[in-house]
């Protein structure tokens, strides 16, 4: 089980935001398109999306519906056709060149010539606002501590499993301190078992960082477990259909699982995302 040690220097997470404090992450009348052979296909249209400061969010849809699109454009990785997206209230472009955003995709994508430790700190040792070494490393290690791999600290890619992995990605991620955590189906290649304990640690980070996440994931049941709203999207093109909140107590555990609304959520999502593969919401 992925438990959290001590991490001293990580802040504790903030109180819950007010009912008027603005989202930390708004998009408005979001539309990307794409153009193929010269034909262009809209994949996303007119998404309005908020996520309050601290919050933990799921999107979840139909393979293809725009779920990573939406991730990028959260991330300032593309820009919107149409459309506003701020994050902390800037253009996700400038969030990220301010070091704001974290992201984490299915592929943990390390160096491979580099060990768990070096890789942790990759990010804080390139870029304009590159870090001392060892202060890099110091803050790399206190990452490992978080994501509770510092005994592999010195192990090269090679040498870990894919959920090793994919935590050595996550201390990269969190090693710049970003408000914010953007990750696209982190778990998604892992096996069940892994994938459990997996987001329960992360359940654990979010709880003591208090970052603002969003996850894409193609799991009910880690949406329902993980999320405090759940934003349900459908195809042709994406929209969101509908935001549910997940009304289960803050604390999450394998209790959670046995709960009458963790099975009414999970039932509710089921039927929205078969109404969404049939495109019923066209
Ligand atoms: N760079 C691109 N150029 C052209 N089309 C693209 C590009 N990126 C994505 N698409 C198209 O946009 C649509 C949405 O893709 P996206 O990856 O956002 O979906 P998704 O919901 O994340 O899918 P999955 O769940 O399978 O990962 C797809 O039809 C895809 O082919």
């Amino acid at each position: 089980m992925l438990s959290i040690a001590p991490a001293p220097s990580v802040a504790e997470p903030e109180p819950p935001p007010s009912a008027a404090a603005p989202a930390h992450i708004a998009g408005r009348g979001i539309s990307v398109d794409f153009a193929h052979d010269g034909v262009v296909q809209r994949v996303l249209s007119g998404i309005d999306i908020d996520v309050a400061r601290g919050s933990f969010v799921s999107l979840i849809g139909p393979s293809g519906c725009g779920k990573s699109t939406l991730l990028k454009v959260m991330a300032g990785l593309l820009a919107p056709s149409e459309g506003t997206m701020t994050v902390g209230g800037l253009p996700p472009g400038e969030a990220a060149k301010r070091h704001m955003i974290g992201l984490v995709f299915q592929e943990a994508t390390l160096l491979p010539w580099k060990t768990a430790l070096e890789n942790a700190a990759f990010l804080l040792t390139v870029g304009g606002r590159a870090t001392p070494k060892d202060v890099a490393l110091d803050k790399a290690n206190e990452m490992l501590r978080l994501v509770k791999l510092e005994g592999a600290a010195r192990k090269l890619p090679s040498q870990l499993s894919g959920g090793m992995r994919q935590r050595v990605a996550i201390a990269r991620a969190l090693a710049l301190d970003p408000e914010v955590l953007l990750m696209d189906e982190p778990f998604g290649a892992l096996d069940a078992i892994t994938r459990e304990e997996m987001s329960r640690g992360l359940l654990e980070i979010w709880e003591r960082t208090g970052k603002t996440i969003v996850l894409v994931t193609h799991s009910i049941d880690e949406a329902v477990f993980l999320s405090r709203d759940v934003h349900v999207m459908a195809t042709g093109p994406a929209r969101i259909i509908e935001t549910l909140p997940i009304d289960l107590p803050p604390h999450r555990d394998e209790e959670t699982f046995n709960l009458p609304a963790f099975g009414e959520a999970e039932a509710h999502l089921r039927r929205l995302l078969i109404q969404g593969h049939a495109g019923e919401h066209r």
